[in-house]
């Protein structure tokens, strides 16, 4: 039987701002799991089950001629993922506040250090909305409240908000390698108030919490904005990202069905995070 799991794309992307992030949303959809921005453009995972030999024909920046984007790919060994990875993964730090890093890299001196093994999850703090969730949460007094963390991904948003002093949170996510990585992550930290779930909006009946965060996408947000106001305590913040500048007023229309509005926001190269709040 073979051992071979993933295949690993390497792109080079010019120009890089916008190029990176329209390819990363785009391979999402088509299946491809986990990216690490590199110096030229990045380096983007898939399972081997979920590719084909057409994977990347429905990418359409690969076609555009505004952008001039070369890749190579390979198969990755099970036995050599773990040296792939810790290859591409670079400690960030937020704020001068918030560290984030692996395992084998050195402990950092700031307020906060997480430890996570991201393997296959989003959430390693590279991405500009983890980047800006981590900025809120730093932001935000947490001391007692009890947070929903839903598409946990790594678990990150959830370990912070414990940090920050939350006493009772959820993290959900709807893919099993997040929720069994959440749950690693969550005892690596000494967390010991998060429940780690696997699942989607339905398992949020009959809850409340008074803080909500979703680092999603724009589509699952708009489907799922009235659950989580359901959810959502009277003094409670919601907190979305996952989406761009140009998609704010469509959660904005959501939000505001339900009475929410905008409170605050943290912008990075075209990605938005923001707060909402019950007028
Ligand atoms: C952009 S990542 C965010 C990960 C992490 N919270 C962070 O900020 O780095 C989005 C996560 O949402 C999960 N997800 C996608 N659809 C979902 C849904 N309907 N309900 C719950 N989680 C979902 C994905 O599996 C993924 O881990």
């Amino acid at each position: 039987m073979s051992n071979i799991t993933y295949i690993g794309y390497y792109f080079t992307v010019k120009p890089l701002e916008p190029g990176v992030e329209i390819l990363i949303a785009e391979l999402g959809y088509t299946g491809f799991e986990s990216f690490v921005e590199t110096e030229s453009g990045v380096t983007a995972y898939i399972q081997k089950e979920e590719w084909n030999e057409q994977i990347l024909d429905s990418v359409e920046i690969l076609k555009s001629k505004e952008f001039e984007i070369t890749f190579t790919f390979e198969n990755i060994e099970q036995t050599n993922w773990n040296e792939e990875w810790e290859k591409n993964f670079n400690p960030i730090v937020v704020d001068n506040r918030c560290a984030v890093r692996a395992p084998f890299h050195e402990k950092f001196d700031t307020e906060y250090d997480i430890v996570i093994e991201p393997k296959m999850s989003f959430g390693t703090g590279h991405h500009e909305t983890t980047h800006m969730m981590i900025q809120h949460i730093l932001n935000y007094d947490f001391k007692d409240k009890s947070v929903l963390d839903m598409g946990c991904g790594t678990g990150v948003l959830a370990i912070l908000a414990e940090m920050r002093g939350a006493i009772r949170l959820e993290a959900i996510d709807i893919d099993n390698w997040c929720y069994l990585n959440s749950l690693e992550n969550v005892e690596r930290n000494n967390c010991k108030n998060i429940t780690v779930l696997e699942g989607e909006a339905q398992l949020l009946e009959g809850k409340n919490f008074d803080v909500i965060i979703a680092n999603i996408n724009r589509n699952i947000l708009l489907q799922d904005i009235k659950t989580y106001a359901d959810c959502l305590n009277e003094n409670g913040s919601l907190f979305l990202s996952g989406f761009y500048k140009d998609d704010i007023p469509f959660i904005a229309k959501e939000c505001e069905l339900f009475h929410l509005k905008e409170s605050n926001r943290y912008e990075r190269n075209n990605w938005v995070a923001l707060e909402f709040t019950y007028n």
